[in-house]
């Protein structure tokens, strides 16, 4: 058995973390830490989650919690795990955050895009960003990883290896991706209530959402991301437009994704366009690509479970490589249909 902590465990990763983990074979979530819930019990927190776990009690976070534990998974307001990481990392412990306080390597960017200095950048050359897909053999030796948000995520996995390829120009990407509402978290707010949410489709965060920074890290100089809120809880259906490099047969992008992800057991290459309920539950990415000959557009378009793959899934994937466990270990490829 490895001991594991969740911090944000009242929170909805933390809810999906203990969904998945009650299936793991050897990871266990031994301390559940929360803020406001503290004190409550998991079946008051999260009423679905499996027996075992129902009647631990959410607690506050202190360090010395920590004593005995091999691996911390931290779901947290972004701003938080910077305040907390070195006393976990100094314990020796594995980190996997999932906040973004160590996905951006440049200090400068985290400053431009969340408005504030980062508190702790000696720390930001620890991480290893945390999508295995691209960064697999770092992560198995890495102590601390920033798993990736949602939706950089969903528009890396599909763009990726059609930069590589070099079939589109990484100069000049377009990112349109919807999302779930759980994808906004836990609070209660006006602008994810069901009566604003429900019967609509809204675009947002126009030009300066901050997972523009993310993909750009990991994609290339310019991209132009648009996130959209969607009438659902789960799932975000990401839609990606590059610049063709030249001309090319229409199934060349849909060729070179297979070939990069042949041996991926979480990203299936399907010619069909995805759907977010096919992956639903599971940790998953579906894509597709093809070039159009008449605008002379690569058109990418990736379906993850922002909850799954854009969260806690990806969490335990990293968690495995981190601990020489079988990388697929508590975690289906299977979504949840109809
Ligand atoms: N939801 C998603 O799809 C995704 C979320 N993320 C990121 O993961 C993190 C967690 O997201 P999510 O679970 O949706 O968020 P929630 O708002 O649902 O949960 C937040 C969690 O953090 C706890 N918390 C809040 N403030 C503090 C604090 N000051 N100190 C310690 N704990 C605190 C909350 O405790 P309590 O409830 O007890 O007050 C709760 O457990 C965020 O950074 C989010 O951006 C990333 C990818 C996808
Ligand atoms: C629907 C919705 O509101 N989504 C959130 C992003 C999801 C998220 O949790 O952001 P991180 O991956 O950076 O942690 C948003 O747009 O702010």
């Amino acid at each position: 058995m490895i001991r594991t902590a969740i911090l944000g465990a009242s929170g909805y990763v933390g809810g999906e973390l203990l969904r998945l983990l009650s299936t793991h074979p050897v990871l266990r979530p031994v301390r559940l830490f929360g803020d406001s819930k503290a004190g409550q019990n998991v079946a008051a927190v999260h009423p679905h989650v499996a027996p075992a776990y129902r009647e631990v009690r959410v607690e506050r976070f202190e360090p010395a919690a920590l004593d005995g534990i091999d691996l911390v998974f931290a779901a947290l307001p972004h701003g938080e795990s910077q305040k907390i990481a070195a006393a976990i990392l100094d314990r020796g412990i594995k980190l996997v955050d999932l906040g973004a306080d160590f996905r951006l390597s440049d200090p400068a960017q985290y400053a431009r895009w969340y408005g504030e200095e980062h508190q702790a950048p000696a720390l930001l050359g620890r991480f290893v960003t945390g999508i295995p897909e691209l960064h697999r053999e770092a992560i198995r030796s890495a102590q601390a990883v920033a798993a990736a948000g949602c939706y950089p995520t969903a528009a890396i996995l599909a763009c990726k290896p059609l930069v590589e390829a070099g079939l589109v120009d990484p100069a000049n990407l377009i990112v349109d991706a919807a999302s779930g509402v759980s994808g906004a978290g836990r609070a209660l707010r006006e602008g994810t209530s069901f009566n604003t949410v429900a019967g609509s489709f809204a675009a947002y965060g126009l030009l300066d959402h901050r997972h523009t920074a993310e993909m750009e890290q990991a994609l290339g100089p310019r991209v132009l991301f648009t996130p959209h809120l969607a009438p659902m809880a789960r799932g975000i259906l990401a839609t990606c437009y590059g610049a063709a490099t030249r001309p090319m047969q229409a199934d060349e992008p849909l060729r070179a994704l297979r070939s990069a992800y042949a041996a991926e057991p979480f990203v299936h290459v399907i010619a069909d366009p995805p759907a977010t309920k096919w992956v639903a539950g599971s940790n998953t990415a579906q894509v597709t690509a093809r070039f159009d000959e008449r605008t002379g557009r690569v058109l990418a378009v990736s379906a993850i479970d922002n909850l799954v793959k854009g969260a806690a899934g990806q969490m335990i994937q990293c968690a495995n490589l981190m601990l020489d466990l079988e990388e697929t270990a508590g975690l289906s490829v299977c979504g949840v249909y109809p």
